[in-house]
């Protein structure tokens, strides 16, 4: 369809979802509707099947789950248009519309953003009236928690704090690519994985240069995690977001724009909310490291080093296409990240881990200055805050074996001295914040602290 017409779009609607429990497969239908015609939609979900048949108390959960994840998911497809109305398939409850809401909003935030799309940041869904049945009841504590895995160090650090807490972790991720195999292979853990199939006409409207952008990916990873461990008859979703996860980017049109919206603590709150009111989930899903900093999470990965030669935090690896094999050394993430691990490690060690030293490559300087907040707003990357790269760079000016590294002398010349005073005063190694950590597991990250 030409984007002139998508443009004309008037309407984002939901058809039809269904889920076949035989072969776990979930079919999510959506409609772009406008006076030029139609543009469907199909995406595929497939669930893990347990080795037991699935009962009609855990389908009838899953369903409920599955109903949130169908309209979650149009994210992908709402943004090729964004048109102005948003068409729920059935009535929803207030937590249920208030994270649908959220997520169309806020998390399309970065994408309104470049697209220059105000109007998507008032987005509110047209609910059809009726009641909502209550859910079933479902207890699913006392059991063993699903543990995301996404590759990158957070959810190194929550699987082994799982396990050294003797959690007995299950580590599951959403389309497994060859780095979360590796690490799941290090862990010597039993993982679980579901596939998620984006409808392929999404690639072309992409290639004929329909809208664009960001998606809150966290939130459908979250769901898809969530519907597998009720399927499974497991305990919460553990899932490894951190504090400055919850930082926005900018302010616009009033708004705060966060790359990483879907990851923080307010979408955390939402998720929890709709789960327990349309699902009759009481403690579904909780990200474990909520209270630490990138900078303290980091500091907590130096302790472990069974998955150095596989961790990779890098967004390129994780493309659809043409995806890196592991670090490509140079977006904001993999700065950031050799950043902050650097005050933690050997030098050898972390170069090791990257496949080179970033600290010593003077082409990167431009990259850490914006880090650093010397130049430009933070990054549209999952980067911790300013303060953080500051802190990390002050740890790394006292250490010998760094000092003198091109990177670290230019930028340690180029910051003002308010941001050392700040930098000497940071509480980034004091866990703080809300959290929606459940007290039984509180202790997991002391024991591995
Ligand atoms: C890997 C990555 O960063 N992808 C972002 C990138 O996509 P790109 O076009 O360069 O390549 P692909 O990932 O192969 O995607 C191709 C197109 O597919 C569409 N799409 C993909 C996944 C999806 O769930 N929905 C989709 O619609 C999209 O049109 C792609 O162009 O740029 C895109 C546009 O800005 C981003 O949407 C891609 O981000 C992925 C959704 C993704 O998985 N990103 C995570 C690595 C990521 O950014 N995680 C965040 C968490 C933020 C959150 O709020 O959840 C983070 O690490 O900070
Ligand atoms: N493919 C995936 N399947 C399931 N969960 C995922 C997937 N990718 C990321 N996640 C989860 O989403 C959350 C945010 O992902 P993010 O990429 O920030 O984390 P990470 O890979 O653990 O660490 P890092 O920040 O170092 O990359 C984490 O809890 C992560 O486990």
């Amino acid at each position: 369809m030409p984007n002139e017409q998508l443009r004309r779009m008037d309407a984002f609607t939901f058809p039809s979802y269904s889920i076949d429990f035989a072969t776990g497969e979930a079919l999510f239908d959506y409609a772009l509707t406008g006076p030029d015609g139609e543009q469907r939609f199909t995406e595929a979900i497939t669930l893990p099947l347990p080795a037991e048949p699935v009962s009609d108390e855990t389908a009838a959960t899953v369903n409920r789950v599955l109903e949130l994840l169908h309209v979650v998911a149009g994210v992908s497809y709402y943004k090729t248009a964004a048109p102005p109305r948003l068409v729920l398939p059935a009535p929803l409850g207030a937590a249920a519309v208030e994270l649908v809401t959220a997520i169309y909003t806020k998390g399309l935030g970065e994408y309104a953003y470049r697209n220059q799309l105000p109007h998507v940041l008032e987005l509110r869904p047209q609910v059809p009236p009726g009641e909502v049945t209550p859910p079933p009841a479902y207890d699913d504590s006392g059991r063993r928690p699903l543990s995301a895995v996404g590759g990158g160090k957070d959810s190194i650090v929550s699987l082994e704090a799982l396990r050294r807490a003797g959690f007995d972790p299950v580590p599951f991720s959403v389309n497994p690519n060859q780095v979360i195999v590796s690490v799941n292979q290090a862990s010597d853990l039993v993982p679980l994985a579901a596939r998620r199939r984006i409808d392929p006409v999404l690639f072309e409207l992409n290639a004929a240069g329909a809208r664009n952008g960001h998606i809150p990916v966290t939130a459908i990873n979250s769901l898809i995690a969530v519907a597998t461990a009720v399927l499974h008859g497991l305990g919460p979703v553990v899932m490894s977001n951190e504090r400055s996860a919850s930082d926005p980017n900018l302010i616009w049109h009033g708004h705060e724009i966060n790359h990483q919206w879907s990851k923080g603590v307010e979408a955390e709150g939402l998720l929890r909310a709709a789960l327990a009111e349309h699902a009759g989930l009481t403690d579904p899903y909780f990200s474990l490291l909520r209270s630490l900093s990138e900078l303290h999470i980091a500091r907590l990965f130096a302790e472990i080093d069974r998955y150095d030669a596989v961790v990779t935090s890098c967004n390129a690896a994780f493309k659809l296409r043409d995806a890196s094999e592991r670090w490509c050394r140079d977006c904001p993430k993999c700065r950031f990240v050799f950043l902050a691990m650097a005050p933690f490690m050997t030098r050898e060690r972390i170069t090791r881990i990257f496949g080179g030293d970033l600290l010593a490559d003077s082409t990167q300087i431009p990259g850490y200055r914006e880090l650093l907040g010397v130049d430009g707003h933070k990054p549209f990357e999952c980067v911790g805050e300013v303060e953080e790269s500051v802190v990390a760079l002050s740890l790394l000016a006292q250490q010998e074996q760094w000092r003198d590294a091109p990177v670290v002398r230019a930028l340690v010349d180029a910051l003002p001295d308010t941001a050392w005073s700040a930098a000497a005063s940071s509480d980034v190694f004091t866990p703080a914040g809300p959290t929606f950590v459940p007290p039984a597991y509180a202790k997991a990250l002391e024991a591995l602290a």
